[in-house]
């Protein structure tokens, strides 16, 4: 059984077009994911592909204006927002995109401790911050005295002192120095190890590979493949997406090759595959029908091509 279980996971924004016409515009379809315990599920796919909505959807902090439907299921139940509101911070645990999460108004030290489950919550906290190399001294400091890379650490502590069973880490690692960045990947990784299930959201697919066991590749507010991380190799003959063998063959180290066109935005999807407009294999059924996530090859993709 998953630890979390996101099944046909749709996201609509409802927005106030002209004077009083309100106009919704679907930002995430369609979506199924499961993260295992032990396990550490990546998320790459490129800006305003739906990570970080679906990082929201799973804590239950959408925006007001945001409507939901699917389901999510935690630990074999079903996640509801009584549910989310009970084992946020406790259970389920994110390392926010944005460190404006920070609490503006308690000093950093504190804010670590409130989130220790253990029973020493000063130790613990000393601990993290010595892994994470954050002097003493932080402790007394206030957010905004933080650098950047120093509130991000400051995050990701926090969520691995929690004890919790599921960590969502959206983008954990910009602004850290190579050193601290291994560090907080390993981190992940024995988190997972540990039997904790992990999702970790990131731009950084090489750095993804380094500790994931599967990838979840999002484009336009879906999945278009699930692969294991082992498949991102040579070519990318192993891939089953158009869009995800694009993506890898565009790293540096594979040639640097670049995608024609762009990601539809939420307001002018096409009608057919998602990604039709920019796929080289398109025919004329993947510009009229959307086609459903399949199981292939031991992972999954979501195209007529692929055999
Ligand atoms: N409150 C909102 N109202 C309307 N649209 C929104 C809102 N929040 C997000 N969106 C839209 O939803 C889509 C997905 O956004 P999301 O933040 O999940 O992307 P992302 O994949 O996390 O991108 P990034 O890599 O830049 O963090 C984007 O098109 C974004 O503009
Ligand atoms: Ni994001």
């Amino acid at each position: 059984m998953p630890m979390l279980e996101v099944v046909d996971l749709s996201i609509s924004f409802t927005q106030y077009a002209k004077g009083l016409q309100q106009k919704t515009v679907q930002v995430i379809q369609g979506l199924d994911l499961t993260v295992h315990a032990g396990e550490l599920v990546a998320v790459v796919g490129s800006s305003g592909s739906g990570k970080s909505l679906l990082a929201h959807a799973i804590m239950g902090i959408l925006p007001d204006n945001a409507t939901m439907s699917g389901s999510l299921i935690f630990d074999g139940k079903p996640l509801n927002s009584e549910r989310q509101a009970e084992l946020r911070g406790k259970e389920i645990a994110l390392v926010p995109q944005s460190v404006n999460y920070l609490d503006p108004l308690m000093k950093v030290g504190a804010q670590v401790r409130y989130s220790v489950r253990g029973a020493d919550a000063a130790s613990e906290q000393r601990k993290a911050f010595e892994r994470y190399q954050l002097a003493p001294s932080v402790e007394q400091m206030f957010p905004f005295q933080l650098s950047g890379g120093m509130a991000r650490r400051v995050l990701v502590s926090t969520a691995t002192l929690s004890g919790a069973r599921l960590i969502i880490a959206d983008e954990p690692t910009p602004g850290l120095n190579p050193e601290v960045l291994q560090e907080t990947l390993q981190q992940f990784r024995e988190l997972a190890n540990q039997g904790c299930a992990v999702l970790l959201i990131t731009h950084d697919i090489e750095a993804a590979l380094l500790i994931a066991d599967r990838v979840a590749v999002f484009y336009a507010g879906t999945t278009v493949e699930i692969a294991a991380a082992s498949d991102f190799t040579g070519d990318g003959d192993h891939l089953r997406h158009p869009y995800s063998k694009a993506l890898w063959r565009a790293l540096p180290q594979n040639g640097f090759i670049p995608i024609p066109g762009s990601q539809p935005l939420p307001n002018s999807l096409p009608l057919g595959c998602l990604f039709s407009p920019r796929c080289e294999k398109a025919t004329a059924e993947c510009f009229d029908t959307r086609p459903n996530m399949l199981p292939i090859k031991g992972g999954s993709a979501r195209c007529f091509h692929v055999s």
